[in-house]
């Protein structure tokens, strides 16, 4: 039986790609850091553009996720039932992890076979610049190690917040899932077979990201433009703006404000295949600041590894092709963002 954590233990990353740069101190953005312009850079000029919000407690919930999902393929959640004390928690927690000297952080390195620890993005090898970005993955529990090396005498309060995120986030993933899979129109046997898949899968991730203050943010980039691989991402992140979508239709990059005590919810790779395309799997990107260092965290949730992924409605022509979890997250980490236009019938 395939864990998760070895779908990626089994894609090995080169050391170089995996180690970020020493942000402190930097009165200039280093060549190796310095990305192209891209024509499509220009963020929207429609300031009145943002992504739904849509209240969890709303009696037309259904109607409404379905509706972000498919029009946007995000929204932002309210009555989601995290606390604000475990939110602010984790924001202390992450700002704690990225505050620690480089060579503290290094001590965590996540491995070129390993899966959680200190590091850029998995993606950095699929680009020749390298992003102004500090990650910290959690895949699996062997995060408890990693705390202990950072702090001997002081991690309990960091496994502590992380452990009930995790729960907490789960609970919120079921919650949407089984929202979204009553808007597929599927017959009770499906919707309950589905249903019993996503509460037992143990594929899931958390990770912490940093984007430190830069010295010309116009030739930085946080995150370059990609779609998250599962069925969907959690995100809080610090009241600080530098997540941004992609808007088909001459929209462009749309910044993603973040509404107070809010949650992001984006549509995943998994979950796109599983809607046959209803759902739009967003292309995001994260933008960096001059004047402020921001933190986010990301919550991803998917179907375990063994599964099989095809599209769920009986009544369209299939757009993709069937394939386990593991074989698609195969593909992503070799191909990137050709792996859904590989499997498209
Ligand atoms: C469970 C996941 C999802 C991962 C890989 C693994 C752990 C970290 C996630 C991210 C986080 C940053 C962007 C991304 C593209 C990346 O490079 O690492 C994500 C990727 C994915 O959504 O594919
Ligand atoms: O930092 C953010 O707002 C987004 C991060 C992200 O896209 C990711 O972790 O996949
Ligand atoms: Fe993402």
């Amino acid at each position: 039986m395939t864990t998760f954590s070895e779908v990626y233990t089994n894609n090995p990353l080169q050391l170089h790609h995996i180690i970020p740069l020493d942000f402190n101190s930097l009165q200039a953005v280093p060549d190796s850091h310095i990305w192209p312009k891209s024509d499509d850079d220009v963020p929207t000029s429609d300031e009145y553009l943002s992504i739904p919000i849509v209240d969890l407690m709303d009696p037309d919930v259904v109607d409404r996720v379905s509706h972000a999902c498919q029009t946007w393929g995000i929204f932002q959640v309210t009555n989601h039932g995290l606390s604000p004390s475990l939110l602010e928690g984790v924001e202390e927690e992450t700002w704690r992890l990225f505050s620690l000297p480089v060579p503290e952080k290094m001590k965590v390195l996540r491995l070129p076979d390993g899966a959680t620890g200190y590091g850029t993005a998995r993606i950095a090898p699929f680009y020749s610049k390298s992003m102004w970005h500090e990650g910290f993955t959690i895949i699996g529990g062997s995060f408890v190690e990693h705390a202990k090396v950072l702090w001997p005498n002081d991690y309990k309060r960091f496994c502590d917040v992380i452990d009930e995120c995790q729960k907490s986030m789960k609970t919120l993933a079921h919650k949407l899932l089984h929202i979204i899979l009553k808007s597929l129109n599927l017959s009770e046997e499906q919707e309950s077979n589905w249903a019993t898949m996503i509460h037992q899968s143990e594929t899931n991730a958390l990770q912490l990201n940093s984007y430190p203050t830069c010295p010309d943010p116009n030739q930085a980039i946080g995150l370059p433009p990609h779609t998250d691989s599962l069925l969907l991402t959690i995100l809080h992140h610090s009241n600080t703006s530098g997540l941004q979508i992609f808007r088909d239709g001459g929209f462009g990059w749309v910044p993603v404000s973040s509404f107070p005590g809010a949650l992001t919810v984006n549509v995943g790779d998994l979950l796109h295949i599983l809607s046959n395309g209803k759902f739009p799997t967003v292309y995001h990107r994260v933008v960096v600041s001059g004047t402020c260092h921001r933190v986010s965290m990301g919550y991803f949730y998917g179907l375990p590894v063994d599964s099989t992924v095809e599209p769920l409605s009986k009544v369209e022509f299939p757009m993709y092709k069937s394939l386990t979890v593991r074989e698609y997250i195969g593909i992503k980490n070799e191909c990137h963002e050709k792996a859904l236009s590989l499997i498209r019938i």
